[in-house]
């Protein structure tokens, strides 16, 4: 088929009788086709806000007439809804649900949380959430897709229609669409290349997506040329009309001549001489990756180490399990070797944690976390716990405690003695926490409560105080205003001074503050992250955090402990809002972590600070900071009074 434009500017419809080029823009013309016999249905454009350049001078032709958006009241978001339904109808493929599953990131600014193959989308929304629960403008849909993850439609029906998959077709779903979101800039340059100047963007999203899907499967998976192109180009006219199809049809073709020519466009690395900004584009182009994130990390880590961690974020992640309280690690592993499972015990928590390279897929599936016997969970998660380092009998506060993971460590590490309470601004991720904790037997010890940490902050509620229905409606108002505690009471709240001040009942012997975070360190785990944030983010989320540390910091006793922790790998969120920290509050000191609580000496900074960075330790990326209060000691193993 011959690539031809009408222009000559473009080289990318297959059937130039009804699409191609008009001046500079891309468009679908309206001209009748015969098709083996019959009249396709009419071409819209499948190039988003462009007008129909028609044959019928600006008019329609009757039989073909189409209303535009505007003129059917369609807003995109129902438009995409309306492509998502045609998709369901469709018999399920692994290709129709790949699409169906970008439309729908596309539609909601879903969670991809997929992985690189083997592991579930459930098993990482057990652990990874990254909580952004205090940022206006998070998007997060809520709740993980993936290959086994049903969806729910936009009235909030389960649709099974995904679950009724085969494993291995799940499995290769969930490779299409994690793949094709972390290699979506990469994708999207060799794209725009062959679209010869029109942006990806302007392209309606089934056909971006399905080009972007089939472009992944032919690069990256090299699978058949043939079914990967007719396959999408049916989806898309399936779902569109017929100048979508053949748009599709079009840049598809160039891709596949590209190959056997080997001149399809590929980003080129950086070269001498190139500014910092152009090296920086090169290699996020190439790694697929945005700009302002790799030249922060250029400045902060350097060439090398940003490469490493690039290549990370786009490798297969690693898994951990946390095993329950009492089980022997090395048996454990082997019990799983002898069902093909390969696992082994955590270089950093041996004898808690286990890392699994193959195989968790399935031990998910038959049931190892519902029986209790393990957690997913990263170990740079546990090694924060580590370092908070909580003891039996003691009061802890988790102030940013959903979904749980760390929280149920604790429980686990003071054998359920002593208080905690898990606080959050989520009830839906703390009422998943509650049932969780209520599995675990020594979750008992765990009481869930609703709350703005700079609201609950200023409440003066005693640890392990029953969160019966009035203290929890008080604890849910919003606080007064977004600004620090300190600012909004002239003073600190619940009448604490803020020096070295005696104990008073609100107070806890440690708190851990596990902020919520740009997640910029667990960017391997999350497909998508990398797409949703922005520098202004990283600096709302930079403000909320200082915030958020203010509010716990009068919450914890004198001679007590303030752990700070993010599973971000900025500077902005880690090292710079620690240093501000202890500029604030000069009651507070950093200190190392004890011998006692083993924490491996390469996991820590000089300054004794918890650091882990993917391409290092393998691990998520993590921070956090022990910070003590200074002031009498804590007696440990005084249980605090609940009044
Ligand atoms: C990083 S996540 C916590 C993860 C959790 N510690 C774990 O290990 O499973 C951050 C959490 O902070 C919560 N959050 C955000 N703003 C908050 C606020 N103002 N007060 C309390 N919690 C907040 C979010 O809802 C989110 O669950």
């Amino acid at each position: 088929m011959h690539l031809g434009t009408a222009s000559g500017q473009g080289a990318i419809f297959a059937t130039q009788r009804h699409c191609g080029t008009h001046g500079n823009r891309l468009v679908a013309l309206r001209q009748p086709v015969h098709h083996g016999g019959q009249t396709p249905p009419a071409c819209r454009p499948a190039v988003r806000g462009l007008h129909v350049a028609s044959a019928f001078g600006g008019r329609r032709a009757p039989q073909q007439q189409q209303q535009s958006k505007v003129e059917r009241g369609l807003g995109e978001s129902d438009e995409l809804q309306m492509w998502m339904d045609r998709l369901m109808r469709l018999q399920p493929t692994t290709r129709s649900v790949a699409l169906l599953q970008l439309l729908r990131i596309e539609e909601e600014g879903a969670y991809a949380g997929l992985v690189g193959g083997s592991p579930g989308a459930a098993a990482v929304a057990a652990d990874d959430l990254d909580g952004e629960g205090g940022l206006s403008s998070s998007s997060r849909g809520g709740g993980a897709i993936g290959a086994d993850a049903g969806f729910r439609d936009r009235q909030g029906t389960r649709n099974s229609w995904s679950a009724e998959l085969e494993p291995r077709h799940a499995r290769m779903v969930t490779e299409l669409v994690s793949g094709t979101t972390r290699w979506r800039r990469r994708l999207d340059y060799t794209l725009a290349a062959l679209l010869k100047g029109h942006s990806v963007a302007s392209l309606d999203a089934p056909v971006r997506n399905a080009l972007r899907l089939a472009l992944y499967e032919l690069v990256e998976l090299q699978n058949a040329q043939h079914g990967v192109v007719n396959s999408y180009v049916d989806l898309v006219k399936g779902i569109m009309h017929i100048g979508a199809g053949n748009l599709t049809n079009g840049v598809l073709r160039n891709v596949t001549r590209g190959l056997k020519e080997g001149s399809l466009p590929q980003p080129q690395p950086p070269t001498k001489g190139m500014s910092p900004e152009a090296a920086a584009e090169a290699l996020a182009i190439g790694a697929s990756h945005p700009t302002w994130l790799v030249a922060a990390w250029l400045k902060q880590y350097g060439p090398a180490a940003t490469m490493a961690l690039l290549k990370y974020n786009n490798s297969r992640p690693r898994y951990s399990l946390r095993l329950a309280p009492g089980t022997d690690a090395e048996a454990f592993c082997r019990k799983l070797a002898e069902n093909q499972v390969r696992a082994e015990p955590s270089r950093y928590l041996p004898s808690e944690y286990v890392t699994v390279d193959t195989g968790l897929q399935s031990l998910l599936r038959e049931g190892l976390v519902q029986r209790g016997e393990a957690q997913v969970q990263d170990e740079a998660a546990g090694l924060v716990v580590a370092l908070l380092d909580p003891q039996p009998g003691e009061s802890l506060l988790d102030a940013c405690a959903a979904p749980g993971g760390k929280t149920l460590f604790a429980a686990a590490r003071m054998r359920g003695q002593g208080t905690i309470t898990a606080l959050d601004l989520s009830a839906s991720r703390l009422e998943a926490l509650r049932r969780a904790a209520e599995r675990q037997p020594d979750g008992r010890m765990v009481k869930v409560c609703a709350s703005d940490l700079r609201r609950f902050a200023t409440l003066r509620i005693r640890p392990g105080a029953a969160m019966d229905a009035s203290t929890l409606a008080l604890a849910a108002a919003a606080p007064a205003a977004r600004r620090s505690i300190g600012e909004r009471d002239g003073g600190s709240p619940g009448g604490d001074s803020g020096g070295a001040a005696g104990r008073q009942p609100w107070h806890y012997d440690r708190v851990l503050l596990d902020a919520p975070c740009s997640g910029t360190g667990v960017l391997a785990k999350r497909a998508d992250m990398r797409w949703r944030r922005t520098p202004a983010m990283v600096a709302e989320l930079a403000a909320l955090q200082s915030e958020l540390l203010n509010a716990a910091a009068v919450l914890v006793a004198p001679g007590g402990l303030l752990v700070y922790s993010t599973c971000s790998i900025e500077a902005q969120e880690n090292q710079d809002q620690l240093a501000a920290f202890l500029k604030r509050h000069p009651e507070y000191a950093l200190e190392p972590p004890s011998p006692s609580a083993g924490l491996p000496p390469q996991c820590l900074s000089p300054d004794g600070c918890l650091r882990m960075l993917p391409h290092q330790h393998g691990t998520d990326g993590a921070f956090a900071a022990r910070l003590r209060r200074q002031g009498a000691a804590v007696e440990a193993g005084e249980p605090t009074a609940a009044v």
